[in-house]
């Protein structure tokens, strides 16, 4: 049986895990037409690629239906409880970097910390009656990160895209959302909370720890991490 691989089929990820294999003298091609998502590997035996979007490449390395995996460290620690009893790091790729934090309206001079966020959260329940809403993607990290942080008087919404616009259209008081440039923060009138960061992500390769490992696959793992010189 062969190892499969799976890298993410478009979005910001696509191209750079091409150049990163690239760089260590293995390509990734896709084969058959643009719009067909299947691929090959060349330059190493025993290797199937599989096409996949960064989002469902965690679930996929959890269920062990892929070997290895290259998809952003935000996403695997969102996606999977206990990421790393499931799947295991192999290399940081450098590219892909970006930023989850907590964001609140620029207005709120007041407001620059996580314990101002919960002043501002009490408050602001017994005013209206309900819970400051955050909306976000990332629902784990997030909750995890403001139970470990003391902050309870909070409600999540979720938000699969244009997180930033949620303040402005009165759906929530708060975000947590990826920021890199922090050219969305800016435009829509928000400020990251000085100690709000969650998580620094990147680009990372990643190993099932629950596909099934013969000795064949083992074998080809072997010849891959010294072709890419890991340990
Ligand atoms: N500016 C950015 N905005 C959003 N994600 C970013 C940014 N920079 C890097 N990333 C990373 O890119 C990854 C998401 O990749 P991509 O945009 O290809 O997927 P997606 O399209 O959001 O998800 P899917 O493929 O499941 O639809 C995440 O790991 C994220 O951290
Ligand atoms: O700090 P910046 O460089 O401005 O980048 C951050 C923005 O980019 C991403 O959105 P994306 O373009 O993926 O759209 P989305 O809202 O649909 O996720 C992310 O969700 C932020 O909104």
């Amino acid at each position: 049986m062969t190892l499969k691989l799976g890298i993410p089929s478009k979005g910001r990820l696509m191209e750079k895990t091409g150049d990163w294999f690239k760089a260590h003298g293995i390509s990734l091609r896709r084969t058959g037409s643009d719009r067909e998502y299947a691929g090959a590997v060349d330059g190493i035996d025993g290797i199937e690629l599989v096409l996949l979007s960064a989002g469902e490449i965690p679930r996929e390395l959890a269920a062990g239906r892929i070997d290895l995996g290259v998809t952003g460290s935000d996403l695997i620690r969102d996606k999977l409880a206990l990421w790393d009893t499931r799947v295991t790091e192999l290399a940081l790729l450098g590219f892909g970097q970006a930023d989850l934090i907590i964001a609140v309206p620029s207005a709120w001079v007041d407001v620059d910390t996580l314990d101002d966020l919960d002043a501002v959260a009490a408050a602001f329940r017994r005013d209206h009656g309900f819970r400051l809403r955050i909306a976000t993607k990332y629902h784990r990290l997030v909750r995890d990160f403001l139970r470990e942080n003391g902050v309870a008087d909070y409600q999540l919404v979720d938000s699969q895209g244009a997180t930033e616009g949620t303040v402005k259209n009165h759906t929530a008081e708060a975000i947590a959302d990826i920021t890199s440039t922090g050219e969305t923060l800016r435009a829509n009138h928000l400020k990251i909370l000085s100690d709000g960061l969650i998580h620094k992500s990147q680009a990372t390769l990643y190993k099932s720890r629950m596909s099934d490992w013969t000795d064949e696959k083992r074998r080809v793992i072997k010849t891959l991490k010294d072709r890419l010189n890991l340990d």
